[in-house]
């Protein structure tokens, strides 16, 4: 697999990669498939990038440039779960998606297949031209060439929720579907889920490691961080878990192969209103943070530089937690009652 390089041609066709067909194209009721390799024939049920066919792709591309580590390039070659990523996420007709990382477009086909508006958001000059170019005179699909992580999509998803409602839909929310680089997943993570006010559900391939740290670990475990504070704090639904694990996906399906398996991970944003009642959201989180860094210390010594021992030590005892408590004892719960007894005394 090492020897299998792509090239990265900035143009859809030139890579192999097929134009955007519709599903079910209105006027003709001979279903198309393309293939990868760009061949189209009749009878089959959609456009497929399949494993075999984005090999054979590559392959016969040549050599120019290698997908960039530094980007998390690990293109999906598994149609199946692009499909099961979509549907997780329930995506339909009408339905407005942000997708973080579109690569050559392989899950942004099946987005748009579904029916959805899709805004996809991408780093790479030389991807962001190839899907532009793949997805030419699809009107529900923009490619914005950018960074995540600077992107102001914010205002650019409420522009499109509003043309929606004003179009007389009852969407209220958009929706998040991607493979993500795995090497900025928390990143990524940490800017989305705050963001209850305009998305309901963020679904993300994600490390298969980081998928089973973020999701419920256990009290008193080393795995349990203040990521998993915050996820609980943004996301969840009644009588469900915070986040979902969904099913894994082996590192064969991707190319190129990466060291890790992934796994899909569902989140179900909370609205401002369901958040835990908090003085500052960003004084509670410094409290959170200030307690893990020193995550052997009991809390009445490592949240000195916020009051006295024995004022953390009267807190704890008021919220009913051991004096001696360490911050990977504490449920989100615990956090927020000991944060509210000492910051609004
Ligand atoms: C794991 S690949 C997934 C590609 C494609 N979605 C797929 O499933 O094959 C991650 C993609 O994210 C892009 N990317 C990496 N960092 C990014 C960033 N900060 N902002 C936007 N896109 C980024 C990469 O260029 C790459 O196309």
């Amino acid at each position: 697999m090492a020897s299998l390089l792509l090239s990265f041609a900035p143009n859809a066709t030139a890579m192999g990669l097929p134009a955007y067909a519709p599903r079910r194209p209105a006027a003709d009721p001979v279903v198309v498939r393309c293939s990868l390799s760009g061949a189209v024939d009749g009878g089959g049920a959609r456009s497929a990038d399949d494993y075999q066919a984005t090999l054979r792709t590559l392959n016969s591309k040549g050599v120019r440039r290698a997908p960039r580590k530094s980007l998390g390039q690990n293109y999906m070659l598994n149609s199946s779960v692009n499909e099961q990523l979509s549907s997780i996420a329930e995506i339909k007709e009408g339905d407005i998606v942000l997708e973080i990382g579109p690569g050559t477009g392989s899950l942004t086909n099946v987005l748009v297949d579904a029916g959805a508006t899709v805004l996809a958001v991408e780093k790479d000059p030389r991807m962001a031209a190839l899907v532009r170019d793949r997805f030419q005179g699809v009107d529900r699909l923009t490619v914005l060439e950018e960074d995540f992580m600077k992107c102001h999509f914010h205002s650019y998803m409420s522009h499109l929720l509003e043309s929606k409602k004003s179009m007389g839909t009852d969407l209220q929310y958009a929706k998040v579907v991607s493979n993500i680089p795995f090497n900025i997943s928390t990143d990524i993570i940490k800017r989305l889920l705050p963001l209850g006010d305009i998305f309901s559900d963020v679904v993300l391939l994600l490390q298969d490691e980081t998928a089973l740290r973020l999701v419920d670990p256990s009290l008193r475990t080393s795995e349990y961080r203040p990521i998993n504070i915050f996820v609980n704090f943004y996301s969840g639904k009644m009588f469900a878990e915070y986040a979902e694990y969904q099913f894994k996906v082996e590192r064969k399906n991707f190319f190129p192969q990466p060291n890790v398996d992934a796994a899909v991970v569902t989140f179900k944003l909370k609205r401002t209103a369901d958040y835990p009642e908090v003085g500052t959201i960003k004084g509670f989180f410094s409290m959170v943070n200030s307690a893990f860094n020193a995550k052997r210390k009991m809390l009445r010594k490592s949240l000195q530089h916020f009051c006295t021992s024995l004022e953390i030590e009267e807190a704890l005892k008021n919220a009913g937690l051991p004096v001696t408590s360490r911050p990977e004892e504490l449920s989100l719960d615990d956090f927020v009652r000991l944060h509210n007894l000492l910051t609004l005394r």
